[in-house]
């Protein structure tokens, strides 16, 4: 069974040149969503991706860019199509998803809840997820914003998908060394310290073995001024289509 990716954007969260770092996650019989940012309902426009092709969302983490897209796709399929999107989400972060996020643009008589407006899967971290006959996805609790759950995705035992996260490499090299991971996309801040995300100098860090296998993506409008700083990591371009 082949995976492909298509990434609606691969921009950091106020990259102007590049989409919110949403991607679309296609198999041979499912298309999965991973984040819904700002940009994303725009993003999928332009593809000329309908809503209703996509069988799933699943959230990594709550921050504008990653879910600042529900509002107007749950809306659009409820009154578009008269169907609720299934999320497949954290258990963590489904309360907040609601009511730090959602509540005050999305409630109403008729809507009280996230699960009013989305048929919610809620993921337990660290568990085999089977999302579809060829997908499974484990949550890895990663670092980003201290009191935020971030999660990670480990994708059919063998591809890492990172969430926004500051650097670790012991997780990278215990999925590569120990897990059989083959391939690695990887947030990446160009510019300034790690303080939320991770660095180019960090993953130049790396192993070479490592580094060979990263994509990167999540980075800034300045990416094409970093091409040759990359050394053996590559840079995600949105809107193409990658098979993994
Ligand atoms: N403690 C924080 C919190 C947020 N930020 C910036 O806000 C952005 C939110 O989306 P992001 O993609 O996680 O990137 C964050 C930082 O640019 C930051 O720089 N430091
Ligand atoms: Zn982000
Ligand atoms: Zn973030």
């Amino acid at each position: 069974m082949t995976l492909r990716l298509q990434m609606l954007g691969t921009g950091g969260a106020f990259a102007k040149k590049y989409y919110n770092n949403n991607g679309l996650l296609y198999t041979d019989d499912f298309t999965l969503l991973i984040d819904c940012g700002i940009t994303a309902p725009t993003s999928l426009h332009q593809l000329g991706v309908s809503l209703t092709e996509i069988d799933a969302i699943l959230i990594t983490h709550i921050h504008a860019d990653h879910v600042g897209g529900l509002e107007e796709f749950a809306f659009r399929m409820k009154y578009e199509f008269g169907r609720k999107p299934v999320l497949y989400i954290s258990e963590k972060l489904i309360a907040p998803l609601w009511e730090n996020t959602l509540k005050g643009g999305m409630s109403q008589e008729t809507i009280t809840s996230l699960e009013d407006v989305f048929e919610v899967r809620a993921l337990k971290e660290g568990m085999l997820n089977q999302i579809s006959p060829s997908l499974q996805i484990e949550m890895i609790q990663t670092s980003h914003i201290p009191g935020k759950p971030s999660y990670s995705l480990y994708l059919n035992n063998e591809i890492f998908y990172s969430a926004d996260m500051t650097f670790q490499p012991d997780l990278l090299k215990e999925l590569v060394y120990e897990r059989h991971c083959r391939k690695i996309f990887h947030e990446v801040q160009l510019v300034g310290p790690g303080e939320v995300h991770t660095t180019l100098d960090e993953l130049l860090s790396l192993p070479v073995d490592i580094r060979s296998m990263i994509w990167l993506m999540h980075y800034n409008d300045n990416m094409e001024d970093f091409i040759k700083k990359a050394g053996e990591m590559k840079f995600l371009r949105q809107h193409e289509m990658y098979t993994l």
